[in-house]
């Protein structure tokens, strides 16, 4: 299935076991360069799935393929049974870029009502979008500076007014494309604490990418990345398990060797020559 937008009505909604997203053989190219190359994978509902992965292997063209904003995207992508970029998803898709995007001359609660306006226009649908934008601010915990002028908070609040926008709508799927990056250890457990909150009492489900692969044992399930190709997608448990080491970390760099070692026709490495791969 192609992944043009279309504002062809809904086809019926999909039974509530339906993957969030679902793709075969999705591949987008950029430049000259083939960015992802015939995934394969399933995003489950109302879980947590971390996409983890060395600096520049897809993770963001992949959350922009899900989100319908990148081009040049082949394959099979449903999200939320719908085909990646269809008009039917705006409203149900919430996503934060890497770069927090609010208006740093407005407060809080104003740069919610503005994206809330656009969301959920009309002046009939005001007392609604005021009970958004609350439950939003509440939700990330930002209620005593609703006020506050977004340019005058931390890099952690910006953080939180961005997340706060992406839920205004109760979206079924929030896409996050390293939502922790530069924020503290306080501040990032925090966040997870939130994600955690948001998928257990909403039902909604959470795409999160990192490249911290401690934040990976915090997910209830990961896709790991390298080159544009998935390398493992299980949850945190099994791939200790299924690799005998003791941290994602560990697992994810003995899938990385077993990788080049399949890729170099199993010619067998160096005795005591162990490949370190950084994940950034
Ligand atoms: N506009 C572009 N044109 C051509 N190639 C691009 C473009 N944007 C990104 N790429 C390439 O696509 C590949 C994947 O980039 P992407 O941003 O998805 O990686 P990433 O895993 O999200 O990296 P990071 O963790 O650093 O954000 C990279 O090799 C990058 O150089």
């Amino acid at each position: 299935m192609m992944n043009n937008a279309s504002d062809t009505p809904a086809p019926t909604p999909p039974p509530p076991d339906h993957p969030a997203v679902h793709a075969v053989g999705l591949t987008v190219v950029r430049g000259p360069r083939q960015v992802l190359r015939g995934l394969d994978f399933d995003v489950p509902r109302g879980r947590i799935t971390g996409l983890l992965g060395p600096s520049g292997c897809g993770k963001s063209t992949l959350m922009r393929a899900i989100v319908g904003t990148q081009a040049k995207v082949t394959g099979t992508l449903d999200v939320l049974g719908l085909p990646a970029g269809h008009a039917a998803l705006r409203s149900r898709i919430g996503y934060v870029t890497q770069a927090p995007s609010v208006y740093d001359d407005l407060s809080v609660r104003q740069n919610l009502d503005y994206f809330a306006a656009i969301l959920d226009p009309g002046r009939s649908a005001a007392d609604r979008r005021r009970e958004n934008v609350e439950h939003a601010i509440a939700d990330v915990d930002l209620a005593s500076h609703a006020d506050a002028l977004a340019g005058n908070l931390s890099g952690g609040q910006r953080s939180r007014v961005s997340l706060a926008v992406a839920l205004l709508g109760t979206p079924e799927l929030l896409v996050l494309d390293e939502p922790t990056v530069g924020l503290d250890p306080v501040l990032r457990r925090d966040l997870w604490q939130l994600f955690h909150t948001i998928a257990a009492d909403r039902g909604a489900t959470l795409l999160v990418s990192s490249h911290v692969m401690d934040e990976a044992e915090r997910c209830h399930r990961l896709l790991l990345m390298r080159e544009g190709e998935i390398l493992a997608d299980d949850t945190p448990d099994a791939l200790r398990t299924q690799t005998g080491t003791d941290t994602v970390e560990e697992a994810f760099l003995h899938l990385v060797d077993e990788a080049i070692a399949a890729a170099a026709g199993n010619q067998p490495r160096r005795p005591g020559h162990s490949r370190k791969e950084s994940v950034r």
